[in-house]
């Protein structure tokens, strides 16, 4: 996951390949209350890893539900078989609603029944988020509800003395326009309550998002309740109700997931190409699914078949629709994204749910699209979006709103259009909410022109802080890293292995060329294999230095090691350190930067480098190789070290490494279009 401030996608044109989804929210965190309410150990199957599900893995930690990763990555969730064991708790649900209301309804029942005494709270959003619909249908049944903050909103108090008796007699009603994650929290949770008498349910007003409601009744009859449903006004819990484990348990992927894949392959999988998406399909049991038909009304071209579809660019450009969205409210946030590459308007209809989600959406997805150069007109419960005539840098405001941020980043694909324009996204790290690898599996997916992903180059003399330097600002921008200087010094360590002489160029040459080189990334990341070996702190010997900087004189050496060094340019950015990273593997980098230090500063902070790993040095001798490396890299016939034209100097003798870092960060700013925000 990108946990940088912002990212900046660079215009990218194209998409093709296979995305695998990661499970769905509103299963995962279903499926979970249901495991935690049942009986029995229940295994869940691709369970989603992210934000909201861990609030409610937590929650039911805290109840007393028993939670063991297994090592296939399977989660084992030992229920409470409907009885409290622990009868006080303070649960905190930072912004998922899908945790907090259904935990309400099912703790206030239980606190009723049984005695206990619950505080849920969240982030500050979701103390905007409103819940007072379940408070009034929960409270004529005798449950005791404080409200902690403002009446009809999170934070909440349940309450009760066991031995408390539920009024159940009539039916219990509940508004159905404002939020259908009321009426899902009472069917999750009153089964609890129906041992003696069938218990009715009936909606107040149109019920919307109807497609996740089914996804509960679907999900209550995996684990033994049969909801009976009179159309979308009448619920009935049978008598005798409860939660049975299923056993094992497969969370399907995320539907409302897919909807950004989807838009890519329309936008973007042309020519053959096209983007597979994997996990949902034409059997998937949630509502957003039917997102689909909207993409292809606008000009999407959708194959699928059991658990996956397959999308290309069918009409283009895209074709405006005008779409009541009331049954597919997340995901339709998309068409708005999509809208960019349409001819006439989108206007999306049925959308007031939009304005108590993680953010007001409408008016924050109004706000952002305007950035990039749409006009929208908002209204209470619509949005309607045409295409940019000209389109701008924009940066992005992603308001702690996965979904925002997910959309936006569909912009980028404006060179479709013909525009070229990079696009920034505050905050990126908000889609940890469901989807933590989001832009990861989007650049797995997406091209981009070579020329148009940027780079940031930093040459220099020997132990001038390069590596450090480089490694910092690509962690800020969220960027790859090239260590050119491990390409030359694996190649020195091969030709060691393999007794090939220095001198002797071809084999090299040759050794370069199929140089079976790998560098960790994740937990690994820091770690570098040879031919399958680790030799990650063999590389950082000073012998290896040395043998690198004599195999590294020879023109086919170099050669060999070009196309290598530039395939490391992906999206979204690289940093470059080495020698030649400016002068002529990214000689079009939009940033170089030349770093120097005093012969003596280098030779002691070596020194100081080597002491820290256990290494012991004689400093005199690290600053007569360290002068002998840089004449020879300096007096070579290719690629000597020297400054690019354009490269600016740096010279660190008298700067910390924040320092240095803070200076190439700022003239990194300077160079992008999106001014000085970030
Ligand atoms: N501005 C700085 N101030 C103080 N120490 C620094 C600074 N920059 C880097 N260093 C330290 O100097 C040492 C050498 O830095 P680094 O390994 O990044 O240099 P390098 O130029 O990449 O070397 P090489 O050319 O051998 O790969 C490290 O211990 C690093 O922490
Ligand atoms: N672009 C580069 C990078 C490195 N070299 C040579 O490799 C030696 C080791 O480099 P380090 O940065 O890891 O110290 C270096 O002295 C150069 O001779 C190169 O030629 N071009």
């Amino acid at each position: 996951m990108f946990r940088t401030p912002f990212l900046d996608l660079p215009p990218m044109a194209g998409a093709a390949g296979t995305v695998r989804l990661p499970g769905s929210k509103s299963i995962s965190n279903r499926v979970l209350l249901l495991a935690g309410l049942a009986d029995g150990t229940t295994r869940v199957h691709d369970l989603l890893a992210s934000d909201d599900t861990r609030v409610m893995l937590d929650a039911l930690r805290a109840l007393g539900c028993g939670i063991a990763h297994d090592a296939d990555g399977t989660l084992a969730v030992t229920g409470l078989g409907g009885q409290l064991s622990v009868h006080e708790a303070r649960l905190f649900l930072g912004n998922a609603g899908t945790a907090m209301r259904p935990l309400a309804a099912a703790l206030a029942v239980l606190a009723t029944l049984q005695g206990g005494d619950f505080e849920l709270s969240g982030v500050p959003r979701m103390h905007e988020r409103p819940i007072g619909d379940l408070v009034d249908a929960l409270r004529p049944l005798g449950c005791t509800i404080e409200d902690l903050g403002t009446p009809g909103y999170p934070p909440l108090r349940l309450r009760g003395s066991a031995g408390d008796r539920l009024a159940l007699e009539r039916a219990i009603r509940v508004r159905g326009d404002v939020s259908s994650q009321f009426l899902t929290a009472l069917l999750l949770a009153l089964p609890l309550a129906a041992g003696e008498r069938d218990l009715v349910v009936e909606v107040d007003g149109e019920l919307i998002s109807k497609p996740y409601v089914e996804i509960t009744v679907n999900l209550l009859a995996r684990f033994g309740i049969a909801v009976r449903r009179d159309g979308w006004q009448r619920f009935t819990i049978p008598q005798g109700s409860c939660y049975r484990s299923p056993g094992d348990i497969h969370v399907e992927g995320d539907a409302s997931s897919a909807s950004y894949f989807v838009a890519l392959g329309a936008i973007a999988a042309c020519g053959g190409d096209a983007v597979r998406i994997e996990g949902v399909g034409s059997d998937s049991i949630q509502g957003d699914i039917r997102f689909v038909e909207a993409a292809q009304a606008m000009g999407a071209d959708v194959r699928t078949g059991p658990g996956w579809l397959e999308v290309r660019r069918g009409r283009w450009p895209l074709a405006g629709i005008t779409l009541d969205a009331n049954h597919i409210p997340d995901a339709a946030m998309t068409l708005a994204a999509m809208a960019l590459y349409a001819e006439g308007p989108t206007r999306i209809e049925g959308i007031a749910s939009w304005r108590v989600k993680e953010t007001d959406r409408i008016a924050a997805m109004a706000a952002e699209l305007r950035r990039v150069g749409a006009t929208v007109v908002e209204g209470t419960d619509f949005i309607e979006v045409r295409a940019p005539e000209t389109w701008q840098p924009a940066e992005i405001r992603t308001y702690d709103d996965h979904r925002m941020a997910m959309c936006l980043s569909l912009a980028a694909f404006n060179p479709t259009v013909g525009a070229k324009v990079p696009v920034r996204i505050l905050e990126p790290h908000c889609v940890a909410k469901t989807f933590p690898d989001y832009f990861e599996a989007l650049f797995g997916l997406a091209r981009a022109e070579p020329a148009e992903v940027p780079v940031i180059t930093i040459d220099g003399p020997t132990a001038s802080g390069k590596g450090t330097l480089a490694a910092e600002v690509a962690a800020a921008l969220g960027y790859a890293l090239l260590d050119s200087g491990a390409l030359y010094r694996a190649t020195g360590i091969a030709a060691t292995w393999d007794g090939v002489s220095p001198d002797d160029e071809t084999a090299l040459a040759a050794l370069a060329e199929r140089l079976d080189l790998r560098f960790g990334d994740g937990a690994d990341a820091g770690r570098t294999w040879l031919r399958g070996r680790d030799i990650t702190d063999e590389l950082r010997l000073e012998t290896s230095g040395l043998m690198a900087s004599r195999v590294s004189v020879w023109p086919a050496v170099r050669a060999a090691l070009h196309a290598l060094q530039q395939s490391f340019r992906r999206a979204p950015g690289l940093v470059a350190d080495g020698r030649d990273m400016g002068t002529v593997i990214f000689p079009d980098a939009p940033l170089k930067v030349f770093l120097t230090a005093s012969a003596a500063q280098r030779a002691e902070r070596r020194y100081k480098q080597l002491i820290s790993k256990g290494i012991s040095a004689n400093i005199d001798d690290l600053r007569a190789d360290l002068e002998a490396r840089d004449m020879r890299d300096r007096s070579r016939s290719v690629s000597p070290l020297k400054p690019a034209e354009d490269a600016l100097e740096l010279d660190n003798s008298a700067l910390s490494i924040d320092d240095s870092v803070a200076q190439v960060l700022d003239w990194w700013r300077q160079r992008r279009p999106f001014g000085r925000t970030a």
